[in-house]
């Protein structure tokens, strides 16, 4: 098998007595879309950051294409980093601006290829300081794509952005996949690291409190099937917990099975379930469960 993109062999960090991340182990395989996510204050930014080069483990090391990510000459233009916030110069315009990336990055691609890529070709010679919000987090965008590099972090891609942009983004990022780049992403917006992500590495106070596929998170907690019922209503064929306004909640370790039962039950009752859904549990939940774990 060929050496995964990034090891992370026992890492520790500690910021003065606090001990920030502890003893954490994971590797990224060529091509997989990782997701390193966590309550607030896990580590997971002090994480990347040494990931990235930014910063020095206090003890474990850190493989990055097979070498340290200190050594930035040998790593550095391999990876792309969109970070939360790039701090482009204000004065620069967008084409200027992207030209810098292109130079610091060391990779070779076409300035107006890559506006195009984050559909800001029309405010090519307009000030950073005149951009918006979520023009400004498409810029930072673009240091992740320029010159397709096979190591691309996100970090918080789609805060600011309308939906629009966000879609954008993530048909940019799977292309950029297709074309064979391993994504590690960081993001509080769940939904989009469970409909993108081959695996999640969850974070909490420092070590992963769950690390696997999106399938294998959620498996360890009941599926949900909801729905509301006019009064009166006959006996219901399965255990519920009544919530307020006449809704019902049944947790499941047999969603279809479950399922199945009350449809059937509905039919034979003439009785028409108001705003029925049913799911497999949500990252959300799993999350949640870390408190009151
Ligand atoms: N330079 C520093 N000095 C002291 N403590 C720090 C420093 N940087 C981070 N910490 C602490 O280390 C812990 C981990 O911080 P980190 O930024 O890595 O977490 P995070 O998972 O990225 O959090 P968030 O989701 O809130 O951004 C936090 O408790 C933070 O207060």
């Amino acid at each position: 098998m060929s050496t995964p993109v990034i090891e992370v062999d026992r890492l520790n960090l500690k910021y003065g007595d606090f001990h920030a991340v502890k003893d954490l182990s994971f590797q990224v395989r060529a091509g997989e879309f990782y997701a390193l996510l966590g309550t607030n204050g896990a580590g997971k930014t002090s994480t990347l950051e040494t990931i990235e080069g930014h910063r020095t483990a206090t003890s474990g090391t850190v493989r990055v294409f097979g070498q340290s990510p200190r050594d930035r000459r040998a790593v550095r233009p391999r990876m792309g980093i969109m970070l939360q916030e790039s701090g482009f110069s204000p004065d620069l315009t967008v084409l200027e601006s992207v030209r810098l990336i292109g130079k610091l990055a060391q990779r070779v691609d076409r300035p107006e290829r890559v506006l195009g890529i984050v559909d800001l070709t029309r405010k090519a010679s307009t000030k950073v300081s005149q951009l918006s919000g979520g023009e400004k987090r498409r810029l930072d965008f673009a240091t992740a794509v320029y010159g397709a590099p096979e190591l691309i972090f996100l970090d918080e891609p789609t805060t600011g952005l309308d939906i629009q942009s966000r879609d954008d983004l993530w048909t940019a990022v799977e292309r950029l996949r297709e074309d064979g780049s391993t994504i590690v992403l960081t993001t509080h917006y769940l939904e989009e690291a469970q409909q993108h992500a081959d695996r999640i590495g969850l974070m909490h106070q420092g070590t992963f409190h769950q690390e696997g596929t999106v399938s294998e998170l959620t498996r360890t907690l009941p599926s949900v099937i909801s729905f509301s019922l006019p009064t009166p209503a006959p006996a219901l064929p399965l255990a519920a917990t009544r919530e307020g306004d006449g809704k019902f909640v049944i947790e499941t370790f047999g969603l279809q099975k479950d399922l199945f039962t009350l449809l059937a039950w509905a039919q034979d009752h003439a009785v028409e379930l108001h705003d029925l859904q049913a799911g497999p549990t949500r990252l959300d939940d799993v999350f949640r469960a870390i408190g009151n774990a």
